[in-house]
């Protein structure tokens, strides 16, 4: 058999299951409103209150009342509701008594203030948390930062309108050798209006200051592998790491394994919201204007070179280069920015 022959019949077979996977995902969804709206019209119903998604398991989702988190009700949806994710807030019927199966009843999505959102394998993008306050964009000495990898999370965490903030973890391993270099790498953000945590997981050194930030609003956290996220959450809510694995459980069998995020609150006060799939924020492709207007102190020059197709890379009336020259823009980012825009380009 040829090799062209063998390709298209393993792609008809692709082709086959993933149709089949989506009739089931379609069945599933439509029994799920189903119960949704037999629950509605029988009465098993409380009143409509406003709710918060503490999680989602595909055609369900975990409830919590916005005024008493003590109900907290798994949730079938109506039909034709938006689709649900964690952070969401909801007008939702909680169910009472025995007899409705102990779901509640999804009626409506309010309102988003601000959405996270990461390609799918298709390359859409799709929301994979919503109404998030903050990003805190982790480092550490070790693995060693680099400008332009912080640089491309701000520039991702720009791109959301959500407010990102840096947290240098492991401050236990600052020493003679790294203390400069790690002083100057960190140098431009607070005058770009980034402020810098510090904290040591380890000793804790740092911690009340990084609770404080956290107790206003839904945070979440995103970094590189081996900055110390997971013990971060871990110091944060002792217990998660379980938790977490208890959702990817239920979700395995479900098809959103990848994008299962899960909002915690704290005990210190404020919310957070964890998945392995929002840690990798900001590591999908971006395009050039994107990244541009990602480097906040770019944007008052944008749109103001002599050349439609400027470059700023030295043409004559460059308003970027201009900025440089005048010292409105630092070299550091500038360097960044062609770093990022030139790898950008032969990503493409
Ligand atoms: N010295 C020191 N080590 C730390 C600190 N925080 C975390 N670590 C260590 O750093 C390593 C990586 O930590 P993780 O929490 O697994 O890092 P992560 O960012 O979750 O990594 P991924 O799961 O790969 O994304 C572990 O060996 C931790 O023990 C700290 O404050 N000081
Ligand atoms: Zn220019």
């Amino acid at each position: 058999m040829s090799k062209r022959k063998l390709n298209r019949r393993q792609q008809w077979r692709i082709e086959k299951i993933q149709k089949e996977r989506e009739e089931r995902a379609r069945k599933r969804a439509q029994s799920a409103e189903e119960s949704a709206e037999q629950a509605l019209e029988e009465g098993h119903l409380g009143p409509e209150q406003t709710g918060l998604v503490i999680a989602n398991y595909g055609t369900q989702v975990l409830i919590e009342g916005e005024s008493d988190p003590v109900l907290r009700q798994r949730c079938h949806l109506r039909a034709n509701i938006d689709t649900l994710v964690t952070g969401d807030r909801v007008a939702w019927n909680p169910a009472v008594g025995e007899s409705g199966g102990g779901y509640g009843v999804v009626g409506a999505r309010l309102q988003r203030h601000s959405e996270l959102q990461r390609p799918d394998r298709y390359g859409d993008l799709k929301t994979v948390a919503a109404n998030i306050d903050r990003i805190v964009i982790v480092i550490a000495p070790y693995p060693e930062p680099f400008a332009n990898a912080i640089d491309r999370y701000l520039v991702a965490a720009e791109s959301t309108g959500i407010h990102p903030v840096l947290l240098l973890n492991k401050t236990d391993l600052i020493d003679d050798r790294n203390r400069a270099a790690l002083e100057e790498l960190l140098a431009p953000y607070p005058g770009l209006g980034y402020p810098i945590l510090r904290l040591s997981t380890k000793t804790s050194e740092g911690l009340p200051e990084l609770l404080d930030t956290l107790a206003q609003g839904t945070s979440v956290f995103v970094g590189q592998s081996g900055v110390g996220k997971s013990s971060l959450v871990n110091a944060l809510l002792p217990g998660a790491g379980a938790r977490t694995g208890a959702l990817s459980e239920a979700t395995q069998k479900g098809t959103h394994t990848t994008t299962a995020a899960e909002l915690f609150h704290l005990p210190s006060g404020g919310d957070l919201i964890d998945s392995p799939g929002i840690r990798e924020f900001g590591l999908w492709h971006m395009d050039e204007q994107s990244l541009l207007e990602g480097f906040v102190e770019f944007r008052p020059f944008i749109g103001h070179c002599r050349f439609r197709d400027c470059r700023h890379q030295g043409e004559p009336g460059c308003a970027i280069n201009e900025a440089l020259a005048r010292g409105d823009i630092s070299e550091r980012r500038m360097h960044s920015f062609l770093h990022l825009r030139n790898s950008l380009e032969s990503e493409n």
